[in-house]
């Protein structure tokens, strides 16, 4: 049986925050390698670690994966995240989807400069309001379960809150018009695998602060 996975990313969200919720909501212990500085990256691009030269990489049961879809299918799939059938599957790819299309605007946010944030902040504000909570609103309302699919546990409850919380971080009442979120977000937060993530000195970053971004872009560009 192989070890702890360990993931390879700088000691923040970017693209490796996903991947770090899946696990937790899973049960999974994890560790993490840092990247501190550009340094850390060359070596891994020249030691053969990174198929297409880019992090996340996460080694895991004697592969080291890279591309954040890929990786979070992976752990989806092993840890029982992913529906009991096809059909199900093809919804929570759906909705994982759109999640991941509302996190790429989340997650840049914090690194774009000074004068693309104020447009960028409308728009992320107003896709999260009015395109896709409004969906997830709708599918828990259509149902009336308590998780998104098949009544059962799937990464698309655990993706949601995580994005659900990236958003109130921008917009605390953003949940204001969506009552069956805001009870989706007190359930789901309260299975203990998460419960335990979402506390202090757990391994969920924090929102990047802006003094810290030109040291983690010296890392990637
Ligand atoms: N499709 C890949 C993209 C990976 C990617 O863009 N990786 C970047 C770091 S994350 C970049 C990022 C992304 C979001 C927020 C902050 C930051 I920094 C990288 O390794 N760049 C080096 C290179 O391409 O040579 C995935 O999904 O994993």
């Amino acid at each position: 049986m192989s070890g702890k996975p360990r993931l390879h990313y700088f000691n923040g969200r970017g693209r490796m925050e996903p991947i770090r919720w899946l696990l937790a909501a899973a049960g999974v212990e994890f560790e993490e390698s840092y990247l501190e500085k550009k340094e850390d990256l060359t070596k891994l691009q020249k030691d053969g670690s990174l198929l297409f030269q880019q992090v996340p990489m996460v080694e895991i049961d004697g592969m080291k994966l890279v591309q954040t879809r890929a990786i979070a299918n992976y752990i989806s799939t092993k840890h029982n995240l992913y529906g009991k059938d096809m059909k199900e599957r093809a919804l929570i790819d759906m909705y994982v989807e759109g999640m991941f299309d509302l996190n790429e605007l989340l997650m840049t946010y914090g690194y774009l400069p000074a004068d693309k944030k104020q447009e960028h902040f409308a728009n992320m504000m107003d896709k999260a309001e009015n395109r896709y909570f409004p969906v997830f609103e709708k599918v828990l309302k259509g149902h009336g379960k308590d998780f998104l699919v098949g009544n059962q546990l799937s990464r698309a409850d655990v993706q949601l809150l995580e994005i659900i919380l990236m958003a109130e971080e921008c917009k605390p009442d953003i949940l204001a018009k969506f009552p069956l979120l805001q009870s989706f977000k007190a359930r789901i937060s309260n299975i203990p695998t998460i419960k335990k993530f979402l506390q202090p000195g757990s391994q969920r970053k924090p929102l990047i602060r802006e003094e810290e971004v030109p040291k983690v872009m010296k890392i990637f560009y």
